[in-house]
């Protein structure tokens, strides 16, 4: 079922992101049609067009696209997912550049027909890009942007918010309490699991997985134990350290050891969070088998993607053990949930919103644009992927003459730039 955007705009309380924004020196935006879905148009006379498949929050990605000289075309197509053929339209016979969303299919169709517009830059407005072939984006000459590094901390709080209420079993006590059933204090009202000294697992010590494993060592004492194909030696380093201090202080050290497989991680933690991409050797990375090897009572938290987990045989094992907890922010066919999934007490769902801070979603739509409108102005690929910062403030003629994430740079040949 497509939500309408006012709908969804209406139940997020909000203003519709970007609309009729005038950024410095731009007129404000038109409204126009591009082969039939409506688009809002600014800066009508730019020489470069982009199209952008969806709002986008604040008015910096815009300016940042007005002073590359792009006319930038916002479909306000209503449905919540565009699919090909509406994408397509929006793309027309010329288009130079595309911002892209997560809940698109950019696989060949779409390549060819920005390569056959002319297209010379697509970004994705996501870290994450397994909607997106990239192989045949490159083949076409086409670089390819994401958002890496203003989503890593909110991306990580929303983990730990989910684990913390999957532990105390937060939603459970707020329906019992939203239905007036509360009649009085009682010794075991909504018992929990405790934190506090347990061992936190995490699949994937990339940027958000390391920022997860540090809120959850330094905020609760966990130890940690976790499983990726490369060491995170910088990782190591912090939690050992703050295990010096706790020792300093009197208090027990906290631990942290890398493992060899996910099975290990899995039979040893009290809480697991993935944070592995989604490819063919992550797709159904926890099944009915690796949940067997869990804990009874352990704490699953998935806030990278839902194929990771194998829904229905999750639903299967959380009705067979109750004390078992999924705090859920991504689902396997989003936006659909496994059927039973809804009716468990013991599972924490939220639609996907690990990266909705306004700073992070504005930041997204900044390191987006810059993506787009370097590639366009025939900028380099951004020397420290690292630190996307020099992007997110200041003048924008001041910003460096770079695209800050360009995932196949190599392969379309963009040379690096500083
Ligand atoms: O950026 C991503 O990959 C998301 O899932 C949404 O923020």
């Amino acid at each position: 079922m497509a939500l309408r955007n006012s709908g969804a705009r209406l139940l997020r309380g909000l203003q519709p992101f970007g609309a009729a924004a005038a950024p410095n020196g731009a007129r404000a935006a038109s409204t126009a049609s591009a082969n039939g879905v409506p688009v809002e148009v600014h800066n009508p006379s730019g020489a470069a067009r982009v199209v952008v498949t969806k709002p986008l929050p604040g008015d910096r990605w815009l300016q940042i696209l007005t002073a590359a000289g792009c006319r930038v075309e916002v479909s306000q197509c209503p449905d919540i997912s565009q699919d090909v053929a509406t994408v397509k339209k929006l793309i027309g016979s010329r288009c130079d550049g595309v911002i892209g969303q997560l809940t698109e299919d950019w696989g060949a169709e779409l390549f060819e027909a920005l390569k056959a517009a002319g297209g010379r830059a697509y970004s994705n407005y996501a870290v994450g890009y397994n909607n997106v072939k990239v192989p045949e984006a490159s083949k076409r000459g086409i670089p390819v942007g994401n958002t890496p590094g203003v989503l890593t901390e909110t991306t990580a709080e929303l983990a730990a918010a989910l684990t913390l209420a999957a532990a105390r079993r937060v939603p459970e006590a707020d329906v019992f309490m939203r239905a007036g059933k509360y009649k009085g204090w009682l010794p075991d009202l909504f018992v929990g699991a405790l934190l506090q000294n347990k061992t936190v697992g995490i699949v994937g010590a990339g940027r958000i997985g390391a920022a997860y494993a540090r809120m959850m060592v330094e905020g609760h004492k966990m130890n940690l134990v976790y499983y990726d194909p490369y060491p995170n030696k910088g990782l190591e380093e912090y939690i050992r350290k703050y295990g010096e201090l706790l020792r300093h202080s009197g208090e027990a050290p906290v631990a942290v050891r890398r493992v060899e497989t996910v099975e290990e991680v899995l039979k040893e933690a009290d809480v697991v969070s993935l944070h592995c991409n989604l490819d063919d050797t992550t797709r159904h990375l926890i099944n009915a088998e690796r949940l067997r090897m869990m804990k009874p009572n352990a704490v699953l938290v998935n806030a990278a993607r839902g194929p990771c987990i194998d829904e229905a045989a999750l639903v299967a094992h959380m009705k067979k053990h109750p004390d078992f907890r999924a705090g859920l922010d991504v689902f396997e066919h989003e936006p659909a949930m496994a059927p039973g999934l809804a009716d468990l007490p013991n599972a924490v769902i939220v639609p996907h919103i690990a990266s909705a801070s306004l700073w992070t979603r504005s930041g997204m739509a900044t390191l987006a644009a810059a993506n787009v409108a370097g590639v366009i102005q025939g900028f380099g690929a951004w020397a420290k992927p690292n630190d996307i910062t020099p992007f997110l403030d200041g003048p924008i003629p001041s910003l460096p003459r770079a695209a800050p994430s360009i995932v196949n740079a190599k392969e379309v040949g963009l040379p690096t730039a500083a």
